[in-house]
């Protein structure tokens, strides 16, 4: 097959060279790498990954093609993949299409045939950077310019844009529970995991003011995850502090972690170059039980702040580099985590959280 060529560019100039996958173009974004070995379509979904471009660590992707229930969102949002081994074919019963459609559907550039393997150690020395892949300009000069147009992932508020423009429900209307979901950029499995014990969801656009969620008489509330730097949320976090004040149930993930701790004046900061992947180890601090987990970010609580707050705790470490992984306020049934207990893809090992979210509830 007649391969077309494209070009990586990393910010510090190191160039890879490369074929063509998805759409044919020129995109740039906060180039990132995913470790998980299975979970290519979840993880492109995910709108937490909005401008950025993943880099695979597993090297051949594409293989099982894609299907309509395993999409985290309604489309990809991502700036575009980097991937070693891209399989046009793909050999599953249920698939619907190739990976290759899906992504020229969705307007998704990526490169293949790259040295993965160099590429992440690359990112894992010289930290997160910007990059930019394109099929289309061959002139470095011309792709540096380019590249300089992206922005920086540090400060940059994307929710707000991925949120859903009008309020929705999932779950069955007959469920006991009614919880208000704040959708900062929220992933699909979130919405099952709740539904499945018995919630019925309301999701709302991310700077729906308290009053409105309010009127619809919510048991609790929950603070999705979602892309950008929770530093430039203050939306977020001043009806975070509201909800806080009606000591109703509050469940946080990832981003909704992030806004959580900021909401009690715990800072947050940019990771040299994040967690991504589907086993990363965490412990419980209250139970003393580690989970493998599902993770995805590249910003992070500060965790003196919480150590200095009186009213706060934290419950989980992440045991790779002793991160805050988890908190709980002590006086109040408010509870988040860094990390994914809806993995999608990933371990079910902190599937409790979510039962532990329902006895907040019922108690
Ligand atoms: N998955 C998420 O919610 C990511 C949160 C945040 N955007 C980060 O990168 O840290």
């Amino acid at each position: 097959m007649n391969k077309k060529k494209a070009t990586l560019l990393l910010a510090d100039g190191t160039v890879f060279t490369g074929s063509l996958v998805g759409n044919h173009g020129t995109n740039g974004g906060e180039i990132c790498f995913n470790t998980g070995m299975t979970g290519y379509q979840e993880i492109y979904t995910d709108p937490s990954y909005t401008g950025q471009i993943i880099v695979n660590t597993t090297p051949h992707i594409g293989n099982y093609g894609v299907i309509d229930e395993e999409a985290e969102s309604e489309h990809p949002l991502i700036a575009g993949i980097v991937v070693n081994d891209f399989s046009q074919v793909y050999s599953r019963l249920d698939a619907k299409q190739s990976l290759q459609e899906y992504l020229e559907f969705h307007g998704i550039t990526g490169i293949a045939d790259v040295d993965t393997r160099k590429l992440v150690r690359h990112i894992r020395s010289k930290g997160a950077m910007n990059a930019i892949i394109s099929s289309d300009i061959e002139d470095l000069e011309e792709l540096k310019k380019e590249l300089a147009k992206v922005p920086d992932m540090d400060g940059l508020e994307l929710s707000s844009h991925v949120s859903t423009k009008e309020s929705y429900y999932f779950g069955s209307e007959d469920a006991p529970i009614k919880v208000a979901c704040l959708d900062y950029g929220i992933k699909k499995n979130i919405l099952r995991c709740l539904s499945e014990r018995g919630i019925y969801c309301k999701v709302f656009p991310a700077k729906t003011s308290l009053a409105e969620m309010e009127a619809w008489g919510p048991h609790a509330y929950f603070l999705s995850n979602g892309p950008g730097d929770p530093a430039v949320m203050e939306y977020a976090v001043e009806t975070t502090r509201e909800i806080l004040a009606l000591d109703k149930p509050l469940f946080g993930i990832c981003l909704g972690h992030q806004i959580l701790a900021r909401a009690c004046n715990v800072s947050t900061y940019k990771m040299h170059h994040g967690h991504r992947g589907l086993n990363h180890p965490i412990k419980n601090l209250l139970s003393g039980k580690s989970e493998i987990t599902s993770q995805n970010h590249g910003f992070v609580v500060n965790k003196e702040d919480i150590e200095n707050n009186p009213e706060l705790e934290v419950t989980h470490v992440h045991l790779n580099d002793g991160t805050v992984a988890g908190i709980r306020l002590k006086n109040k049934p408010a509870f988040s985590v860094q990390y994914h207990p809806e993995s999608s893809p990933g371990p079910h090992d902190s599937r409790y959280l979510f039962d532990q979210f329902i006895s907040f509830i019922q108690n």
